[in-house]
Parts: structure tokens; C-alpha cells; sequence
């Protein structure tokens, strides 16, 4: 099988082109693959597939096989990808994915995509998974026991679903490991979650370490950060437009509350091309 490796700030999948490859076992595939040691070594496998309904489909899989609804880092490199490689020569995409149509503007120099930028569509608050509703009919900040100690979350969705904490302890210096699959795994998440630990570093700034479901940490999360920072301006913590800081890069995330859209504008990165044994 060929296949590309490609980050998006340092989140890595291992893209299979499924105009050309086809994968039976995608789950399999993903769990062999993603190995750091055994393996090619990634956060999960993408397949870019053709569409009926856009452009492109995207699949994608966590490092345990299991299958996300969407990835922010990810539709950026099958963004591009699809350009670069010659499959498209559009400049706007749609590409179907899981959470539905994400439609997607490239930025385009010297042939070669530089920036992408995402239309990630509208976020949903969470208010089932942590069930109090305040009285300006958002969901806030809501205490959640994990481990024994209670924190403050705030659950949005962006096609797949988030618990963010902010937090005043500095987030670099958190053991993920122990924390993470608390929350992964909490009996109020039964589909299990994605939890992005948060510091406000000023109005416009987030800086925010991930644990994924299915992945563990990663250096970085598309919806992720698109969560965030809808929990931030609920909460009140920042503007509407915000660069999000982690630890592979930042992002740009912008929520426009009239339309109520969210846009995400970040890099992407081919690595290298490689064909399994
Ligand atoms: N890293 C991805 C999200 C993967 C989400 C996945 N772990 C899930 O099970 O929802 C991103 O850039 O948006």
C-alpha cells in the first residue's frame, strides 16, 4: 500500500489516496500503522475516497482503530494533498466528512499549498452531557469529578465532541498521561471524549495541550482548538477571534456568531511517501 505521511502542526496521520489504494480493513490498518515502534507511526490513518455529494470524502481513524467524525488538522492536508498532488486544481473545496460538508479556501503559492483555512461549520454545546443550562440559555462552565478532583468544563462539539477545562495551573507542566483517560473514559462521556486542558493567556491567546480519544496526547487538534475557543467566548474569556497556541503551532480560530460559523486557518505539511511491505 502507498501512502503519505503529513502533519498538521505536528498532529501526524499516515493519508492513503483511495483513487488509487483500497484499504479492506481501515481499523486494522490504523492501529498497525499509527505505531511509533512496530509501525509507520502516526495519531491515526486518513483515507482520502472519492464523493458523491463534494469534492473529496475524508475518513479518518484514531491510533486505537476507532473512527472520529472529523479532524481539523486533517481536512487541511487532504486540502492539501488533493491540490498539490493533482487531483483538483479548485481553489475551494468541499470535502464530505463524517460531522458533513466542510467546505475549504487554499492558499496557493508558487503551485503549492501554504494555508488552508476551514469552514468548520456550527459548534454545539453539549448541554445533555453535562445537563445545567444557565439562564442566558448557554452552557457554561459545569464542575465534572474526575480523579477525585472536580474541574470546570465546558462540552462543545464540532461533529465530534470536547470537554474543555480552563484552568490557571500552567498547562505545560500537567501530566497528561495521568489525567487524559479519566476524562476519555468518564461515565458521563459513554462515546468517550476528546479534553483540551486550556490557560487564557489575554483576550485574543489560548495556549491548550490535548488528550484524544482513541489517540492519547497529541501535539495538536483541529476541532480541538475550534471547541476551545467557542467554550472561551461563551465563558467569556476571549473575543470572537483567537489565535490558539499548541504544541506542534498555533492556529487561527474565528467564530462568527452571526452566521454562527467557525473558520480555522492553519498549515499543512507533506513528510514524506512511503509504500508498506
Ligand atoms: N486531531 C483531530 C481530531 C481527532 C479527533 C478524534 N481523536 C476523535 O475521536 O474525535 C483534529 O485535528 O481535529
Amino acid at each position: 500500500m502507498k501512502f503519505t505521511k503529513m502533519h498538521g502542526i505536528g498532529n501526524d496521520y499516515v493519508y492513503v489516496n483511495c483513487f488509487e489504494e483500497t484499504v479492506e480493513n481501515p481499523s486494522e490498518v490504523a492501529v498497525k500503522i499509527s505505531d511509533r515502534h512496530f509501525g509507520v507511526g502516526s495519531d491515526g490513518l486518513i483515507l482520502i475516497k472519492p464523493s458523491k455529494v463534494a469534492d473529496f470524502e475524508m475518513a479518518m481513524y484514531n491510533a486505537d482503530g476507532s473512527r472520529g467524525e472529523m479532524c481539523g488538522n486533517g481536512i487541511r492536508c487532504v486540502a492539501k494533498y488533493v491540490y498539490d498532488r493533482g487531483l483538483t486544481d479548485k481553489t475551494s473545496l468541499s470535502i464530505e466528512t463524517l460531522a458533513g460538508i466542510k467546505y475549504i479556501d487554499l492558499t496557493v503559492e508558487n503551485g503549492k499549498v501554504s494555508l488552508v483555512r476551514v469552514n468548520m461549520g456550527a459548534p454545539e454545546l453539549l448541554a445533555d452531557k453535562i445537563p445545567v443550562i444557565s439562564d442566558t440559555k448557554e452552557v457554561i462552565a459545569q464542575p465534572l469529578l474526575v480523579n477525585g478532583k472536580t474541574y470546570d468544563v465546558t462540552c462543545v462539539s464540532m461533529g465530534n465532541p470536547h470537554c474543555i477545562t480552563f484552568m490557571e495551573e500552567d498547562v505545560r507542566k500537567l501530566d497528561l498521561t495521568a489525567v487524559g483517560p479519566a476524562f476519555e473514559n468518564h461515565e458521563k462521556f459513554p462515546n468517550r471524549i476528546n479534553t483540551e486542558f486550556v490557560n487564557v493567556l489575554d483576550k485574543k491567546t489560548l495556549r491548550m495541550r490535548v488528550w484524544e480519544r482513541g489517540s492519547g496526547e497529541t501535539l495538536a487538534c483541529g476541532t480541538g482548538a475550534c471547541a476551545t475557543a467557542v467554550a472561551a467566548i461563551v465563558n467569556g474569556l476571549t473575543e470572537e477571534e483567537v489565535t490558539v497556541e499548541l504544541l506542534g503551532g498555533n492556529l487561527q480560530i474565528r467564530w462568527d456568531r452571526e452566521q454562527n460559523l467557525v473558520f480555522m486557518t492553519g498549515p499543512a505539511t507533506i513528510v514524506f511517501d512511503g509504500e508498506t511491505v
